[in-house]
């Protein structure tokens, strides 16, 4: 699904409002009735007072005319009008004058107005700012914002948290709305994705208000949320006729004293993931532990007992997954930079590899088009130095994936992958993935899908998607808490067949 900027979502409007020959207020009255349509369904039998608070221009239009459906149908509501101008928009006005016809007269208030009483039970619907904010709320707006936060009222934000800016990082946290649930039109945003405005939002529900769908498949988007129809287009089936020499052979490079069971989980996973055959690369010490945790992988030992070091193979991968548990030995940066320098196949490099490359960063020149970097928040620091924000970091990420023509996933609660500018923003997985050793199930699974044949970005983002599906279903049967990262590769089976459910 596309993720547009404030931008070209109202270049959506403008074109929907044009090509299908309506009014701008019949895109709002469309806005309302799915707000409206939310609310009945999840309220049921219950009967809340519910509060809105409406701004003066589109989204406050929305508020009111939400308030409208509610009335007709018996709600017990009370409107508030933020008054912050008189710049009101002309949908707004049209909207107001609606429901005045029906006899209800909200209350204006300004910043000489007492801060309405809120209680537990009750809902607050947010309507105060949409995606036209372009400064912190301020003085009694902010206020009110924090009054509403305080509040032990259920928050629903209108299209996005009032507050919260779409492009850019905020200024002021304490100036925005913090839902419950945010009702967002049509399409998701980028900061609900974000760490630092993701919770801002709270759960997301998109409702389609008719925009578009032309517009909105040929209009490019630099970024995309990647879910289920997505993730299906990407699976290439097996062939009746295939054999493990289809599959390609992945090599996995990694592991020190202490930290081989990283090594025995990528290689495990790479396996589940469907690859032909998988060797493990590791230091003498390992032997024993691979052979016995993975009768079903081949292991070749470097000549070190406790780190890995250049060591020739007789094969040639179809794909290499460098860095986990390695540590970062003089003899295993060599190894690393010979890798680099030979190119004999494609490369993700992820944990102690990133670390090497962070402290080396003579060697990201050599690293070979389209390798994919798998840092968590720690190690992409390391790499690209501290940033501001989240936007910053992404700028940064994508700048460094641009110069060096490489995939960046950057792991976390929604990982995301930026390859040729684009971001490819993750919608599964869960908290309780984060366990040690989840990352490097995910670097086997990708690397298991280039080994494949997978183009090295697809790869990416559809390993990511397993991924986080398969924590999903093991959270499903184990809970949070006791999800470890083999759950993952257990279910990575049923993470592929959820793809056609
Ligand atoms: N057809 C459509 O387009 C549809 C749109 N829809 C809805 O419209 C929403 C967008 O509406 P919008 O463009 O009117 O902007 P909105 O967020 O209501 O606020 C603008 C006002 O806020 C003001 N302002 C900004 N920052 C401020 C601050 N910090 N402190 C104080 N004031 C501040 C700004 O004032 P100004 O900067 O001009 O002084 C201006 O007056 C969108 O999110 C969706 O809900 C749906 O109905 C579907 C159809
Ligand atoms: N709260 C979360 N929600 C979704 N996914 C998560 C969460 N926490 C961690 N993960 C995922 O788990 C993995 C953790 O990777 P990493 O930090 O490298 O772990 P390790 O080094 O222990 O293997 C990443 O793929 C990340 O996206
Ligand atoms: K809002």
């Amino acid at each position: 699904m596309k993720i547009f900027n404030k931008g070209k979502l109202k270049e959506a409007d403008e074109f929907t409002i044009k090509e299908q020959n309506i009014s701008s207020d019949e895109l709002m009255e469309r806005a309302a009735i799915q707000l409206f349509g939310w609310l009945k369904t999840q309220l049921k039998e219950n009967r809340p007072k519910i509060n809105l608070f409406c701004g003066i221009g589109n989204n406050g239009g929305d508020g009111l005319a939400l308030a409208r459906l509610l009335l007709n149908d018996g709600y017990e509501v009370e409107v508030y009008i933020v008054n912050f101008s008189d710049k009101r928009s002309d949908d707004f006005l049209l909207n107001l004058k609606r429901l005045k016809e029906h006899q209800f007269w909200p209350e204006f208030i300004n910043e000489n107005s007492d801060l309405p009483e809120l209680n537990q039970g009750e809902i607050v619907i947010d309507a105060i700012f949409g995606i036209g904010l372009n400064r912190p709320a301020e003085g009694w707006i902010k206020e009110l914002i924090q009054h509403i936060n305080q509040s032990k009222s259920y928050v629903i934000a209108v299209d996005v948290p009032s507050g919260l800016y779409l492009d850019k990082a905020p200024e002021v946290p304490e100036a925005i709305i913090k839902a419950e649930t945010t009702i967002t039109f049509q399409l998701p945003k980028l900061v609900f994705f974000l760490p630092e405005t993701a919770e801002f939002a709270g759960r997301v529900e998109i409702a389609d208000i008719g925009l578009d769908q032309n517009f909105i498949a040929k209009t490019a988007s630099e970024a995309l949320l990647i879910q289920q129809h997505d993730a299906q287009r990407l699976y290439k089936p097996r062939g009746k006729f295939s054999h493990k020499g289809t599959f390609g052979h992945c090599l996995v490079a990694g592991g020190s004293y202490g930290k081989m069971g990283s090594v025995l989980l990528a290689t495990k996973a790479a396996l589940r993931v469907g690859v032909g055959k998988v060797s493990a690369l590791i230091p003498k010490c390992g032997y024993d532990i691979l052979q016995l945790g993975i009768p079903e992988a081949m292991v070749i030992t470097a000549e070190n007992e406790k780190f890995l070091e250049k060591t020739t193979i007789d094969f040639t991968p179809e794909s290499i997954c460098f860095g986990i548990g390695a540590g970062k030995e003089e003899a295993t940066k060599e190894y690393l930079e010979q890798l680099l320098k030979e190119r004999t196949a494609p490369l993700l490099i992820d944990a102690d590899g990133i670390n090497i490359l962070a402290e080396n960063q003579e060697l990201l020149n050599y690293l070979p088009e389209k390798s994919i970097l798998t840092p968590h928040p720690g190690e992409l620091k390391r790499l690209l130095g501290e940033w501001e924000d989240d936007f910053d970091k992404l700028e940064k990420a994508k700048a460094f994936s641009l110069k060096y023509k490489v995939i960046v996933v950057i792991k976390g609660a929604y990982t995301i992958t930026i390859a040729d500018k684009n971001l490819y923003i993750n919608s599964t997985g869960n908290p309780g993935m984060a366990t040690a050793g989840s990352g490097d199930t995910l670097s086997g699974i990708i690397a298991g899908l280039v080994a494949q044949g997978y183009d090295a970005t697809i790869a990416a983002v559809f390993g990511v998607y397993l991924h986080g599906k398969a924590g999903d279903l093991a959270a499903e049967k184990l809970g949070f808490e006791a999800v470890i990262a083999d759950d993952l590769i257990q279910h990575l089976g049923e993470a592929y067949k959820s793809l056609f459910e």
